[in-house]
C-alpha cells in the first residue's frame, strides 16, 4: 500500500485496571474508529467497577519520553490528554505538547464516577493555565467545567458562560461542556467555538452504563481530528459513538459498567454477517430442495439469525427472509431477499432461546413428522418435545408469547440442539433446528433430513 498511512491518535492518560476508562476506553475509541492508538501513560490506578484503590504515578520524564517516541517515530496526528494525577506532570506533557503543532483534546479528568479524586487541587490550576492554552477543544463535564471556571452550572446558560470562558478567558481553541449530569430526558453538550454557540443532543439512556463515557467521548473526538475532520463534525460523531456506547454497555462488575466504545464498529459489522449468513444458508436450503419438499409446512420455511448479545434487542437485528420460502409448483422459493426485520416468529424464538444459550443465535423451522426426530436422535442431537396444549392462556394471548413459552418451559431446563411439537388445533406440527448461526442450523436440519430418507 504505497502512499498510505494509517492515521495515528495519541492518548496521554491513566490506565484503568477495569478496562472501562483511562487508555484502555482510549484504545477501543480509536480502534472503533479505524485509527491508531499511541499511548504515553502517565498513571497506573487500581481500580474495577466500584472504586479507584490506589494510584502510582508515572515519573513526569517518562511520560515525556512516551510521547517524543511515538511522535519522533510515527508522527501522530491528534492526541487527547485524560487524568494527569499531579502539577508536576501537568506541567511537563505541556511543555512536550507546545513543541508539536497536532490538534489537542483536553479532557480535564478529576474524579472518578465512584468519586475517587485523580487530580489535586494544584494540578487543577496548573491544567488551567498551561495545558488550556494549547488545547483545539476542552471537554469538561458539568463539575469539571464549575471546578476550572467557578460558575455554578444549573442551566443551558450556565454551561454557555463555563464554555466561553475557557475560549475567551483561558485561550481554549474551543470548549464544550457536557450535560449528562444536567436533568431531563436528554443529554445536552453546549460547544462553544469560533464566536458561536452549538448544542449537541442525544436521549438519555435509562439503565445505560456510563464508565468511561468521558474518555470515550475526548478520544473519539481526536480519533476523528486525526482523521482529518473538522472539530463539529468530530463532535457529532463523538456524541453518537459514546450514546452507542452507553446504551449497548458491557454488563460486567457489581459496581458502574463499562462503556462498550467497539459497539459502534461490531453493529454494523454484525449487521452485514447475519444477512450474509442467511443469504447463505438459504442458498443452501435451496440447493437441498429434494430433502426438504416433502417436509415443507404449509405456513412455509423461515431461517433467522440474531446479533450477539448485547447487541440483539428487537426482532429488527434478526436477519430472516422475507416472505419465507414456501413450497410452489416449481419447487422451493423464497418469496423475497433477506433482510433484517424480515421474521417475526422465529425472530422472537431465537431471541427468547438467546436468554438462556446466547451462542445459539439462529433457527430454521420444517413441518414435524415422526421419523424426524428418530433422525436427529440417532445422529447424536438433542432433542426436546413441547406440548402446545400445555400452553398458558396469558402468552398465547400476547404477541410473540408462544415463542417465548416455548423457549422458557424447554431452555430454562436444558439447551437443545432441535424442538418439536406435534402441532394442535389450528398449529401446524413444526422442528425448530437451533444453531450457532444460520448455515450450522441449515446443516443440521439438512443432516435430519438425510438420514430420515436413507431409511
Ligand atoms: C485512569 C482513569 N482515567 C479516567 C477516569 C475517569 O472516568 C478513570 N476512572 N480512570
Amino acid at each position: 500500500m504505497a502512499g498510505y498511512r494509517a492515521p495515528v491518535a495519541l492518548t496521554i492518560a491513566g490506565s484503568d485496571s477495569g478496562g472501562g476508562a483511562g487508555i484502555e476506553a482510549d484504545l477501543k475509541t480509536f480502534a472503533a474508529l479505524g485509527v491508531h492508538g499511541v499511548v504515553a501513560v502517565t498513571s497506573v490506578t487500581v481500580q474495577n467497577t466500584l472504586g479507584v484503590y490506589a494510584v502510582h504515578d508515572v515519573p513526569p520524564e517518562i511520560v515525556a519520553k512516551q510521547i517524543e517516541a511515538v511522535v519522533e517515530d510515527m508522527g501522530v496526528d491528534a492526541a487527547k490528554t485524560g487524568m494527569l494525577s499531579s502539577s508536576d506532570i501537568v506541567a511537563t506533557v505541556a511543555a512536550t505538547l507546545r513543541r508539536y503543532d497536532f490538534p489537542l483534546v483536553v479532557d480535564p479528568v478529576m474524579a472518578a464516577e465512584s468519586g475517587a479524586q485523580l487530580l489535586s487541587q494544584d494540578a487543577v490550576e496548573a491544567l488551567l493555565e498551561e495545558l488550556v492554552p494549547r488545547a483545539t477543544l476542552v471537554t469538561p463535564n458539568r463539575m469539571e467545567a464549575e471546578r476550572l471556571t467557578g460558575i455554578t452550572i444549573r442551566s443551558l446558560e450556565d454551561a454557555r458562560r463555563a464554555a466561553r470562558l475557557l475560549v475567551e478567558e483561558y485561550g481554549a481553541e474551543a470548549a464544550i461542556v457536557k450535560g449528562g449530569h444536567l436533568g431531563g430526558d436528554e443529554s445536552i453538550d453546549v460547544l462553544y467555538y469560533r464566536g458561536t454557540y452549538r448544542e449537541y443532543r442525544a436521549p438519555r439512556i435509562r439503565g445505560g452504563c456510563t464508565h468511561g463515557t468521558g474518555c470515550s467521548f475526548s478520544a473519539a473526538v481526536a480519533a476523528e481530528l486525526a482523521k482529518g475532520r473538522g472539530l463539529e463534525e468530530a463532535v457529532e460523531t463523538a456524541k453518537k459513538l459514546v450514546t452507542m456506547a452507553i446504551e449497548y454497555g458491557l454488563r460486567v462488575g457489581r459496581g458502574s459498567c463499562p462503556v462498550n466504545p467497539l459497539a459502534w464498529l461490531e453493529i454494523d459489522a454484525w449487521k452485514w454477517r447475519v444477512v450474509k449468513n442467511v443469504e447463505k444458508a438459504l442458498a443452501r436450503l435451496l440447493a437441498g430442495e429434494r430433502l426438504v419438499l416433502p417436509y415443507a409446512p404449509e405456513v412455509g420455511i423461515n431461517i433467522a439469525e440474531a446479533l450477539p448479545l448485547p447487541y440483539a434487542r428487537s426482532v429488527d437485528d434478526v436477519a430472516g427472509v422475507l416472505g419465507r420460502v414456501v413450497k410452489t409448483p416449481r419447487g422451493l422459493r423464497a418469496g423475497g431477499p433477506v433482510a433484517l426485520g424480515a421474521s417475526n416468529h422465529l425472530a422472537r424464538l431465537v431471541l427468547a432461546v438467546m436468554r438462556y444459550a446466547p451462542w445459539l443465535r439462529s433457527v430454521v423451522n420444517i413441518r414435524y413428522s415422526p421419523e424426524l426426530v428418530e433422525a436427529a436422535e440417532s445422529l447424536g442431537y438433542r432433542v426436546a418435545r413441547v406440548d402446545r396444549g400445555m400452553e398458558p392462556r396469558e402468552t398465547r394471548r400476547a404477541e410473540g408469547g408462544t415463542m417465548e413459552w416455548i423457549a422458557r418451559s424447554v431452555f430454562s431446563q436444558r439447551v437443545v440442539d432441535i424442538v418439536y411439537d406435534e402441532g394442535d388445533w389450528g398449529k401446524e406440527p413444526m422442528v425448530r433446528v437451533f444453531g450457532e448461526n444460520a448455515i450450522a442450523a441449515v446443516e443440521k436440519l439438512l443432516s435430519v433430513l438425510e438420514r430420515a430418507g436413507r431409511r
